[in-house]
């Protein structure tokens, strides 16, 4: 026994010297290859067996972390995750790809096909491994060096969770909901909203607006989706407000479906006329889902302003969670109670407004493929004295019979522009229809939020 003890004391002394001398002289790939070799001869002598794990663990510079797929017996979403970051992570350099269409996710995934996947971050390598175990159970095993520790536990897995986690929330589909009327609401939550898949061309590209204007509405919305850290700090509930008004066929619902489409939130469509009182309207909120956008259009035909507002109300919006997004539209923003469109409960008020020579032009772009053209200058100084919504324009120049004629197209747009002139000259505004015919409710407390 003794003399096993020594032998073994004199082996790790001479371990020791001969690993800070390997540490110095070698490089990183060389040392990996020795230290492997070495590791592997170590493991064969019997002596040292029983203790060869320890020994291990002790000299190896290598941290490894594993991640299971099941935990006891539940799924680790950890795993799934990393699954998904190491799959859009290595698409790029990956020699084979294996492409899986995967239920619920939109089109097809495509996953490195190979077990072993390096990933740099913040200059600390790290190495993930996919080992099968013999029943068939996964683990994703994270190997790095023990310099790297802090970055990769204090940071690098919080960033991969959250990298997959929004990958995965991009492949999803998106889902429109709309309220079923109160009346039939059973017990179950599910009876509240029911959806279909939302799939809607509409996007900030084809929008046609005001370009600065875009820009500007662009940028909050990636602030707010952005937002979570500044939310949290400034103890502000992670919600935002947006007032778009404006004459029919401006472009209000199309902009909430290139809303929802550029960051990749459900709608919740809420048709107030359905429900019956607030308590309803708050279960309603409850039910929806974060990373979302609850519209309620035609505001000012939905809500009787009339009626009373409980002063000081905590708040109706207060019942849906956070990563929220709540539309109002109207036609008629001169009809609304101010209190309801003040800041601070509505973010941003976006106008959308007939259309300009620069709309015009997205239009001309998105139903002619032209970026110019000899009618141009006369449709330009045309707008300038007509009021035509983005709709009717879009109408004019929509391919007849699917065959897309630039010339007709224009030369009709042309007329339909003279005609509206002359006519609004004669008349006025003609633009200030639809309006009234909707049921009016009374919803105390609605708007404080
Ligand atoms: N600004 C726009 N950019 C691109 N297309 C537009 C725009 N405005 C309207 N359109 C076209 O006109 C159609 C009707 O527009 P949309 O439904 O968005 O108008 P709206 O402002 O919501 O009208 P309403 O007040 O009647 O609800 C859209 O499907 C789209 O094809
Ligand atoms: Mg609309």
């Amino acid at each position: 026994m003794g003399d096993t003890m020594g032998t073994f004391g004199s082996s790790m002394a001479s371990l020791f010297f001969f690993w800070a001398t390997f540490q110095q002289i070698f490089p990183e790939h060389l040392k990996i290859a020795i230290k492997e070799f070495l590791l592997s001869t170590i493991q064969q002598l019997s002596f040292v067996q029983r203790f060869s794990d320890r020994v291990i663990n002790f000299f190896s510079p290598y941290v490894v972390i594993s991640f299971p797929e099941y935990e006891e017996y539940r799924f680790n979403h950890a795993f799934a995750a990393i699954d998904t970051y190491l799959g859009a992570k290595a698409i790029g350099k990956a020699q084979k790809i294996r492409a899986s269409q995967v239920k619920e996710s939109k089109g097809l995934v495509l996953k490195r096909d190979e077990a072993k996947v390096r990933d740099v971050y913040q200059g600390v390598n790290v190495w993930w491994e996919i080992v099968t175990a013999t029943d068939g159970d996964r683990t994703h095993k994270l190997t790095f060096h023990r310099r790297g520790l802090e970055i990769v536990t204090g940071s690098y897995i919080k960033y991969v969770m959250e990298e997959g986690k929004s990958i995965e929330a991009k492949n999803k589909k998106m889902k429109l909901f709309t309220n079923n009327p109160s009346s039939n609401w059973d017990t179950s939550k599910k009876s509240l909203w029911r959806h279909i898949d939302f799939e809607h061309p509409a996007s900030f590209q084809t929008l046609a607006m005001d370009p600065v204007k875009k820009e500007e509405i662009l940028n909050d919305l990636e602030a707010f989706s952005n937002g979570k850290e500044y939310y949290k700090k400034i103890g502000k509930a992670w919600k935002r407000g947006y007032l778009l008004y404006g004459p029919p066929g401006t472009g209000k619902s199309t902009m909430i479906a290139a809303m929802a489409n550029h960051l990749n939130y459900n709608i919740y469509d809420l048709e107030l006329t359905a429900i019956q009182n607030n308590s309803e309207l708050r279960k309603l909120l409850t039910a929806t889902s974060s990373r979302s956008i609850i519209v309620i259009e035609d505001i000012d035909c939905s809500v009787d302003l009339t009626g009373k507002r409980r002063k000081r109300d905590d708040g109706i919006w207060s019942a849906c969670g956070q990563e929220r997004i709540i539309i109002f539209t109207t036609n008629h923003i001169e009809k609304l109670d101010p209190a309801l469109i003040r800041r601070g409960r509505m973010d941003m008020h976006i106008e959308l407004s007939y259309c300009s020579f620069e709309a015009f032009k997205v239009l001309a772009k998105n139903y002619l493929d032209v970026d110019s053209h000899l009618l141009f200058g006369e449709i330009d100084s045309l707008l300038k004295e007509t009021k035509i919504a983005p709709a009717d324009v879009a109408e004019k120049l929509m391919a007849k019979n699917h065959k897309v004629d630039v010339d007709g197209s224009l030369k009709d747009l042309v007329e339909s522009l003279e005609r509206r002139k002359k006519h609004q000259r004669g008349h006025g505004d003609d633009h200030k229809k639809k309006f009234g015919g909707k049921k009016l409710k009374i919803l105390s407390g609605l708007f404080s939020f």
